[in-house]
């Protein structure tokens, strides 16, 4: 085993500690009920596998990833089958929480077991009492907070403890949101995030999830849905605002050249680190970057990763306009809301006068920017940078 593939293997091992949610999907609970007869308490080992099936909210990896060993175990005993390959990230993860119960009797683990389930059944009793779950569950979102008033749709990117990075999950919810809201009463649509960052890019967690068909299979899905996903924005029909509340990074700033206007807090910062990732542009970015701002500003940004304050982005046309943070939200809002009461067709027009003629266009630079990416995730230099920021190593 060469160095290099020692520090994979420990990496993606630590990364799948440190996101077990991405590690095991929900679906592999549903286990298969070994035809062994058990002693006393078979019946109830059985009960608590058919109260998994019923749980109404999804438990987490880790506790799946302890459901599943304890399964395992008593129904197979201590676990003995080859070791999975390093990028088989979910088979591994089973693998070593199976492993790890060692020589654990069969009783015990269908005890563990019952007694796991009881406890998960009784939490989410209680939790599915609580208002702001029930609210979100209503709502379809688990990672946006939407909203429509004063005939403005608002979609709030709502992860603030990771900053607003974007989940492959939020990734599928904001496509529905701009896809509902393009059909919705409202007559402007505004992206913005919680907390204090605006979004912290593409969350990069989202590679450790690997399904069976390896990297390659996750490159060429991880493509298809940043393509749909940057569609969308193209396709947006009505005008789309950013209300750029903190900090934006990676694809968080480069779909700012699809927006129609821009607002920005004076604490907001633009970043795009694709060269430090091992990645390349994205979001049309390779195309409207150079319009917006000339070619020589926007290589600085997307090929040296050049981090701009928020006047800076403002001067080079990114940013419609900068606010000082202390009225940001007022003075943005006091506009948005005379902007809303603007004649609906006719802004729908006007976009689509100002947008239609780039559309074909962007499109293409879309599809090119996914096929160039779609290489960039398998190269080594992308890999060991997610790596780097998994293991905690590195801060862009
Ligand atoms: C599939 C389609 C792909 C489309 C292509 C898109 C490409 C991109 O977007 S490239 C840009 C990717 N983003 C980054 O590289 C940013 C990585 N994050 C950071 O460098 C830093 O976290 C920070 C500068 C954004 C914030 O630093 P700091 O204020 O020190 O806060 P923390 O690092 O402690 O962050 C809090 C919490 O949030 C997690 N987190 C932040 N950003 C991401 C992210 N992009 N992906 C995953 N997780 C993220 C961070 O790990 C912390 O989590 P805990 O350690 O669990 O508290």
């Amino acid at each position: 085993m060469t160095e290099f593939s020692r520090r994979l293997v420990r990496r993606c091992w630590l990364s799948a500690v440190q996101n077990p949610l991405q590690v095991i999907s929900f679906p592999a609970l549903q286990l298969h009920v070994s035809g062994t007869a058990m002693r006393a308490s078979q019946e109830d080992f059985e009960n608590a596998m058919n109260q998994v099936k019923l749980l109404k909210k999804d438990p987490g990896n880790e506790v799946k990833l302890k459901l599943y060993a304890l399964y395992k175990q008593a129904t197979e005993g201590p676990c003995s089958i080859p070791k999975p390959g390093v990028f088989d990230l979910t088979n591994k993860a089973k693998w070593d929480a199976w492993n790890v119960l060692g020589n654990l009797p069969k009783e015990t683990a269908r005890q563990n077991y019952v007694d796991l389930v009881s406890s998960l059944t009784s939490s989410s009793k209680s939790s599915s009492q609580a208002k702001p779950g029930a609210d979100r569950e209503r709502q379809g979102y688990e990672n946006l907070v939407v909203t429509s008033e004063d005939g403005i749709t608002k979609i709030m990117l709502n992860r603030p403890i990771k900053k607003n990075a974007i989940s492959t999950q939020m990734y599928h919810e904001i496509m529905l949101a701009l896809k509902t809201a393009s059909k919705d009463d409202s007559t402007i649509t505004v992206l913005t995030g919680n907390g204090d960052y605006y979004c912290s890019g593409n969350d990069l967690t989202n590679f450790t999830d690997i399904p069976a068909g390896g990297v390659e299979e996750k490159a060429k899905n991880s493509a298809l849905m940043l393509r749909d996903f940057v569609g969308c924005f193209i396709d947006f029909p009505k005008p789309l605002i950013a209300v750029v509340n903190g900090p934006a990074v990676g694809i968080g700033v480069t779909t700012l050249g699809l927006f129609d206007v821009v607002y920005a807090s004076d604490k907001a910062t633009f970043h795009t680190p694709f060269g430090h990732l091992g990645l390349s542009p994205e979001g049309c970015s390779s195309y409207t970057f150079p319009k917006i701002m000339g070619p020589a500003k926007a290589a600085e940004m997307l090929i040296f990763g050049k981090k701009l304050t928020a006047r800076e982005a403002c001067a080079q046309g990114l940013v419609t306009e900068v606010f000082p943070d202390s009225i940001f939200q007022k003075e943005v809002w006091t506009r948005l809301k005379a902007y809303s009461k603007l004649p609906p067709n006719a802004m729908r027009v006007s976009k689509q006068v100002i947008r239609n003629t780039e559309k074909e266009k962007l499109h293409a630079v879309n599809a090119e920017e996914c096929r160039v990416l779609r290489e960039r995730w398998m190269s080594d230099e992308c890999i060991n940078a997610a790596m780097n920021f998994l293991s905690r190593r590195a801060k862009l």
